[in-house]
């Protein structure tokens, strides 16, 4: 097997123009969300070789493909895929799109029943908080009773609201990611044990390139602890690649708060107006860790970066042991 098709794959599927191009380009090649705006339709399947902390491909379909044609080779698609992602846009009609989700479901999980399903409702900044609690529970009512009535109950899909405008597409993003990650386990229990032994509220593992997180701990993720900790990664990179002196890392030297001594010791602080703290570690060159914590916590700084060092240590060791072994399926 290849270097290639050892990795894990994505697919990410869905009618003409319902935005997966744009998805793909905004959350891991930085396009600004208005220049999708300006993207050409897919006409054939573009395959994107992702490569940062975690490689991966991800396989965007033309929306006008045809899962009936007899060229259409359903093994080679699905056979490798670890999981499947369908755009459903929400501020059309979604009637077709549902029809071809079930189509494409079914072709799927006969073929390969590992694939794990994501429903990505997408473009929901043009609806009402009302209107997308509506819409989800139409889609998903729609989809698992079609499902059901084929004897395909057992088929789990997971739903997500999603715009490119807003955090929600990276958040949706990143729950996919881990179903790919066969490590998943291992890092929420280092992620666990670090938090409960220094205080921290949240913490989360992120790639930084692409702003999705690998791993969180388990307490509930709430939208605005993500949305603060991912800020804090655009904030570090854009002032270390103003400021900083080695291009390389994600941060270098930069105004109070921020600083590195050596290739991972990178580190920043930024004291909020509720008493809170946002910390961020950089673990290896593309893997941060952001954390929320009580500022009264650095009083014990000592011990937290103690605990840092042997948490990095545990988690690049984890890497080591075979990322491609078993990351895909
Ligand atoms: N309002 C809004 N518009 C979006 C969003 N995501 C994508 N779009 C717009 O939807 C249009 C279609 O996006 P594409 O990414 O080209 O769609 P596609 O599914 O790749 O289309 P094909 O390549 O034809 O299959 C573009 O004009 C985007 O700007 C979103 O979250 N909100």
């Amino acid at each position: 097997m290849t270097a290639d098709e050892e990795k894990p794959r994505l697919m990410i599927m869905g009618l003409r123009r319902s935005g997966k191009s744009s998805i793909q380009r905004v959350v891991f090649h930085k396009l600004s969300p208005t220049e999708t705006l300006f993207l050409e339709s897919t006409s054939s399947v573009a395959k994107d070789d992702i490569s940062s902390f975690i490689d991966f491909q991800i396989w965007d379909f033309p929306g006008q493909m045809d899962f009936m044609n007899p060229a259409f080779d359903a093994q080679a698609i699905f056979g490798r895929c670890g999981a499947l992602v369908f755009v459903i846009d929400a501020q059309d009609d979604y009637l077709e799109a549902l029809q071809r989700m079930f189509v494409t479901v079914t072709r799927a999980h006969s073929v390969n029943p590992q694939v794990s399903f994501e429903v990505f409702i997408h473009k929901v900044d043009g609806l009402s908080d009302d209107h997308k609690i509506d819409t989800q529970r139409d889609i998903h009512q729609r989809i698992t009773d079609g499902l059901a009535d084929i004897g395909l109950d057992n088929v789990h899909l997971s739903f997500y609201l999603t715009s490119i405008y807003d955090h929600s597409v990276y958040e949706a993003f990143s729950k996919v990611i881990q179903k790919v990650i066969p490590q998943l386990p291992t890092l929420e229990n280092l992620l666990n044990i670090l938090c409960s032994n220094n205080g921290i509220e949240k913490a989360f593992l992120f790639d930084v390139s692409s702003k999705i997180y690998l791993a969180t701990d388990s307490s509930p993720v709430d939208m605005q602890s993500y949305e603060i900790c991912s800020d804090m990664i655009d904030v570090v990179v854009d002032v270390s690649s103003i400021y900083g002196t080695a291009p390389e890392a994600i941060t270098s030297t930069a105004p109070s708060g921020a600083h590195r001594s050596n290739d991972t010791d990178a580190y920043a602080l930024i004291n909020l107006n509720n008493g809170m703290a946002v910390y961020l570690r950089e673990v290896s060159r593309n893997l941060a860790l952001v954390c929320l914590l009580r500022e009264d916590n650095f009083d014990r700084r000592g011990l937290i970066d103690y605990n840092f060092r042997v948490f990095r240590d545990a988690i690049l060791e984890v890497f080591a042991m075979g990322w491609n072994r078993g990351g895909a399926s």
